[in-house]
């Protein structure tokens, strides 16, 4: 057996998302604060010198070939650092899949930063983001991590030190949305005349729970709305049952509630697990996430 290491892809909430326009290259100019949580998919990587990119999985809902991001990644940072060696990649998967949480992205990130040690190449995380950017636009962000606000398609970050602990309550609607289509019905009515990333970067600094939930902001939310009317109702239908309010990440259809303190939290999940299949508690991960156990071979 080869050298073995594992690196955690922590998914990521979209706090805010103003959509400013369209580009030339057909993506969306987008101004968004992206905060990651602990909610993770765990990636194995073994160093395969002689032998080729392999991915497995722990589900049958990801490709296992070349379209798996992991897999993308892994070929964009052989191409890019200049090792030539194969890794055998293996994915728990724990983030729900197409869901708006970054999934993919957080493991294209983490193989990145997987190969990055496995192969020794130290590669700065600032060299690490740029080659993600081929493989996605939340592939930057997702190499970073914590809290930022994420511009130009995505791929431009700007951390933002904060250390909120704020608990989140995630629902994924059994309905699987493309993150394409959502964009492409976009109207100009959808896009913002000024970001909101303002006021939600000095909400989190400031610690300011209530100031954080009455700022999320979300463009894409009434478009998803739009195109899949079911992902409206079980968001009208959380509501109700929670109590609080209920926000849409990314392109959905994940919702999530934003909760201050681990028992409102747990109360939260506890009712909705009475009529929702795929629920999640997690939290807000604001420190550098775990510290990167030593590659080392085993017998
Ligand atoms: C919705 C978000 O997840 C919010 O964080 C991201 O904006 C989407 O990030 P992603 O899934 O990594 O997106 P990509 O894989 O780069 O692009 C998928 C498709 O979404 C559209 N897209 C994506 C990002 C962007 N700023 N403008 C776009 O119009 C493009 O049609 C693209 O073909
Ligand atoms: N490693 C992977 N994990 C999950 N999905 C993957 C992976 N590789 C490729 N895919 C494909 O990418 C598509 C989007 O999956 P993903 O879970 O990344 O969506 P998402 O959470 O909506 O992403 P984003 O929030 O970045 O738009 C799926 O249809 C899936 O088949």
């Amino acid at each position: 057996m080869g050298a073995l290491l594992v690196e955690h892809a922590f998914a990521k909430i979209n706090l805010t998302l103003d959509v400013l326009g369209r580009r030339d290259d057909g993506y969306h100019e987008v101004d968004m604060v992206m905060q990651t949580v602990d909610l993770a998919d765990v990636l194995t990587l073994e160093d395969d010198p002689g032998g080729d990119i392999t991915i497995d999985a722990s589900v049958s809902t990801v490709p296992l070939d070349e379209r798996n991001l992991a897999h993308t990644a892994a070929r964009v940072f052989r191409m890019r650092s200049g090792v030539e060696r194969g890794v055998r990649i293996h994915i728990d998967k724990q983030i729900p899949v197409a869901a708006g949480l970054a999934g993919g992205s957080a493991d294209a990130a983490a193989v990145l930063r997987g190969l990055n040690r496995l192969w020794a190449a130290g590669r700065p995380l600032a060299e690490l983001a740029e080659w993600g950017a081929s493989v996605g636009s939340d592939v930057p962000f997702c190499v970073w991590r914590g809290c930022a606000v994420a511009r130009g398609r995505g791929e431009r970050i700007e951390p933002v030190r904060h250390t909120m602990n704020a608990w989140v309550v995630l629902v994924r609607p059994p309905v699987f949305v493309s993150t394409g289509d959502v964009y492409a019905a976009l109207t100009r009515a959808d896009y913002s005349g000024a970001p909101r990333s303002p006021l939600m970067k000095a909400a989190l600094v400031a610690g300011d729970f209530e100031a954080v939930r009455a700022n999320v902001f979300n463009a894409l939310a009434p478009v998803t709305f739009r195109l899949y009317p079911e992902v409206r109702r079980v968001a009208q239908r959380v509501q109700q049952v929670a109590q609080v309010p209920v926000y849409m990440s990314g392109s959905g259809p994940t919702l999530y509630c934003l909760l201050p303190t681990r028992g409102a939290a747990q109360r939260v999940y506890h009712a909705l697990r009475g009529f929702m299949r795929e629920v999640y508690l997690c939290r807000f991960l604001t420190a550098a996430p775990l510290p990167a156990p030593a590659a080392g071979a085993l017998p």
